[in-house]
């Protein structure tokens, strides 16, 4: 498949704090899903991606073009959906004037062609019978849905968007979720999240951030592949397991190195990616705080 956004050796200090580290990827057509612990990175990655940061060191190039130079970043944002981890919508403004908005900061001037996007777009994620309502009156999942369509204006080959799912209930997500798949027809999308399930349901390729580095990129298969034998139940805690938690069932549910004749169980994708950040020595604390319960 063909590469869409490669990046090469960025790196990123807020002061005395490495925020991204020597990151490389390559992006294609479709849905890539992002993980990573809180402070992994990912919100500064994304931003650097969409423009919005300099990067300390290294290059990327979206859809061939090269932010480096004025014309080429003025060229990235033309093709760019951004969605951010907090929209800055004013409450007062209707959807559709939130929206017109938007569209109006991405260039669109002509007033009867840009309306006729908004509409477009508001359409797209379902949203056309509340056009005219004042976003404070919308519930989350509907104002999530007004920013996912602020970053469809124009159509953009590349969409960025940052744990976008964050706070939905899971109808709402599994709404969010369609639409997401939807623009990720024939569009290169990264999709920043903390839900392992929005990655196995949607995405083709996975990235997996920890301590400002990526620890893993490939297919959600190969995640959850690295699981693989290392997943057992047993009756009661393991305490050589990584992590280990008493399921609904009784029995004790364990991710690390099993035992001898250990009755080993299906892995999981959050099961590869925990095992990831363990890997990558910036999670087995968490891991094990979190996971373990006597
Ligand atoms: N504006 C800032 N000034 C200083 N440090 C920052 C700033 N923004 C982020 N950081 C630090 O940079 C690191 C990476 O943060 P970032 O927000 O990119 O992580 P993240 O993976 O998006 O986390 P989360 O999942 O919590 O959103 C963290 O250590 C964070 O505290």
């Amino acid at each position: 498949m063909t590469t869409t956004v490669s990046a090469s050796g960025i790196g990123l200090r807020y002061g005395g704090t490495r925020a991204l580290d020597d990151v490389s990827l390559r992006l294609t057509t479709g849905v890539t899903g992002l993980l990573g612990p809180n402070g992994a990175g990912k919100t500064t990655l994304l931003r650097v991606l969409a423009t919005a940061l300099p990067a300390d060191r290294g290059s990327f190039t979206v859809l061939g073009h090269d932010p480096g130079t004025a014309r080429g970043r003025q060229e990235v944002r033309r093709r760019l959906g951004y969605l951010p981890q907090t929209p800055g919508f004013h409450p007062d403004f209707t959807a559709f004037e939130f929206v017109d908005y938007v569209a109006i900061l991405k260039e669109m001037t002509g007033r009867a062609a840009r309306h006729r996007e908004v509409r477009r777009v508001l359409d797209e994620v379902g949203l056309a019978e509340v056009r005219g309502k004042r976003i404070r009156k919308l519930s989350g999942g509907m104002r999530q849905r007004v920013a996912l369509g602020a970053a469809l204006v124009g159509d953009p080959g590349f969409l960025v968007l940052d744990e976008p799912t964050v706070g939905l209930d899971p109808e709402q997500r599994m709404r969010f979720r369609e639409l997401i798949a939807g623009a990720g027809e024939g569009r290169t999308v990264l999709l920043s999240t903390h839900q392992t399930e929005d990655v196995a349901m949607l995405c083709h390729r996975v990235l997996v951030m920890a301590g400002g580095r990526v620890r893993f990129e490939g297919t959600p298969a190969e995640l959850t592949a690295r699981a693989a034998g290392r997943v057992w139940s047993s009756t009661e805690r393991d305490p050589g397991a990584r992590a280990g938690w008493r399921t609904g069932t009784g029995s004790f549910r364990n991710v690390g190195d099993p035992p001898d004749g250990a009755e080993l169980l299906e892995p999981t994708l959050e099961d590869g990616y925990l095992l990831t950040l363990d890997g990558a020595g910036t999670g087995a604390g968490a891991i094990a705080g979190e996971g373990v319960s006597a």
